[in-house]
């Protein structure tokens, strides 16, 4: 499959106003469950708005090798029919290389244990951000009657004859760990209760496609969600929905190059914080049906706490602030007016990329690996351009806004970091006039 690729670099020309409109794609994080529960049914299912992204593209391709008949429908959608999966592709090298490159290839477990007894993965890939357990996973799987094995060559293995359906508190609500079980205990014998599950909207669009399939799931979007396993699931058709990080990303892209924006089609309904997190750093949107209106902003004054002491914006666990939109706050706050502290709970080395917007000229002190204070210029002083890698998904796309606000040439690397979440990203920034060129 292919995607929006690309390694090479960006050469971006900043301090351009861009103008225009601009349409979310599919959510990636969503696509990434979505797209392993096919695996659930020998039936057809139809997937529509998947993105054109690498990570997405490679998961398409694991399915395909897995005996998974993939058919493209039209531009982001595709039906899929796991009527004869091949398990011992599973120990295939190919599975191996091609499963360790993103995060997402972990979610085939679940399916692959609920239908076939038994699942293999290598170490997943995806951001090199700081420690990323799985536990959680293999935790829960173990609840349900699965045995787990980490094996000396560094592969996580679990088999069950049996699976059965029970108490399980999470030990903390992991996104991808919540789904993996969710799929896991869906035709468990029995009923299932998860407690301290995720709810974020990813699950919660998991949790209905899986329904409109057959399954008996209630209590998605509370952190207490109620599984009734059935025998068998059927085929559906699903839709994502728009992908709120780059809703988020596209907000800040306007605040920081003073753009007139209109990003449409948002699901404003299901952005939970993000329109007020954003509004707290002082930018102006407007909700025009279902579009976000960013008008054009020279200046946008951070705000305070009530008793006037200095805003922090930190992350955690849906319904509180999604962490992967912390990088993008940051840069964000590089020109407003005010000081805020970016405190990044989750991760352990998601700010280290703080150095390069330092060299182009950003006020920021990395107070520790999970806290950096940044002082807006409001303008005063604008970041200058320079020569950077991008080196997670999300601080690329941070590196991105911040070089399209600053004065002169960047160079940014690496950029299969950003192509793994953001579609097209250059030819789509160009249409609302970025200065931005592929090599
Ligand atoms: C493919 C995919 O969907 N990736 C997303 C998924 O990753 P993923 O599912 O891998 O992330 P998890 O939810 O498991 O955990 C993320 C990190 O937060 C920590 N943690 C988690 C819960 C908690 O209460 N406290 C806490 O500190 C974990 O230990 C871990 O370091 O969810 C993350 C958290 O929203 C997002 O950043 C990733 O983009
Ligand atoms: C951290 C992210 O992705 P992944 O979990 O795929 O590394 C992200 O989407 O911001």
């Amino acid at each position: 499959m292919s995607a929006s690729t690309g390694s090479g670099e960006f050469i971006v020309e900043g301090g351009h106003k861009l103008s225009g409109e601009i349409t979310p794609q599919g959510a990636k994080n969503e696509a990434l469950q979505i797209l392993c529960a096919v695996l659930l049914t020998e039936d057809k299912v139809t997937i529509h708005n998947i993105p054109n992204i690498i990570d997405v593209m490679k998961l398409i391709d694991i399915l395909a090798d897995l005996g998974v008949n993939v058919k493209k429908l039209g531009e982001g959608s595709f039906e899929f029919e796991a009527k004869d999966i091949n398990i011992n592709h599973l120990h295939s090298k190919e599975y191996s290389d091609k499963a360790s490159k993103l995060r997402g290839s972990i979610m085939v477990l679940g399916p692959l244990l609920a239908r076939y007894g038994e699942g293999k993965i290598p170490k997943p890939g995806g951001d090199k951000i700081g420690r990323r357990r799985l536990d959680t996973h293999f935790l829960g799987f173990k609840k349900l009657g699965a045995k787990f094995e980490y094996t000396e060559d560094g592969f996580f293995k679990i088999d069950a004859t049996h699976l059965e359906g029970t108490y399980i508190l999470l030990d903390e609500p992991s996104v991808t760990g919540t789904a993996n079980i969710i799929m896991g205990a869906v035709m468990a014998k029995g009923k299932t209760t998860l407690y301290n599950a995720a709810c974020e909207p990813y699950i919660q669009q998991l949790c209905k496609m899986l329904n409109r399939m057959g399954a008996n799931i209630t209590g998605y979007g509370s952190n207490l969600l109620s599984i009734e396993g059935v025998t068998k699931l059927g085929g559906t058709t699903h839709t994502m929905l728009p992908d709120m990080i780059e809703i988020g990303s596209f907000i800040g892209l306007a605040a920081m190059t003073q753009s007139e924006l209109t990003i449409k089609n948002c699901r404003i309904d299901e952005l939970g914080q993000i329109p007020t997190v954003f509004k707290k750093l002082g930018i102006e949107m407007e909700f025009r049906g279902d579009d976000i209106y960013i008008p054009a902003q020279e200046h946008y004054n951070l705000d305070r706490f009530i008793d006037g002491s200095i805003l922090t914006v930190a992350d955690g666990p849906w319904p509180l602030f999604t962490p992967d939109l912390l990088s993008i706050v940051l840069v964000v706050a590089i020109q407003a007016k005010g000081t805020v502290l970016v405190h990044q709970k989750m991760f352990e080395s998601r700010l280290f990329f703080v150095d390069k917007l330092i060299d182009m000229g950003a006020q920021i002190i990395l107070n520790d690996p999970h806290r950096a204070t940044v002082i807006g210029l409001d303008r005063t002083s604008n970041l200058r351009g320079i020569q950077m890698s991008s080196p997670d998904i999300r601080a690329g796309q941070a590196l991105l806004i911040a070089a399209l606000s600053a004065e002169g040439t960047s160079v940014i690397s690496n950029i299969d970091q950003i192509d793994r979440g953001y579609q097209f990203i250059d030819e789509r920034l160009r249409a609302i006039g970025a200065k931005i060129e592929r090599r």
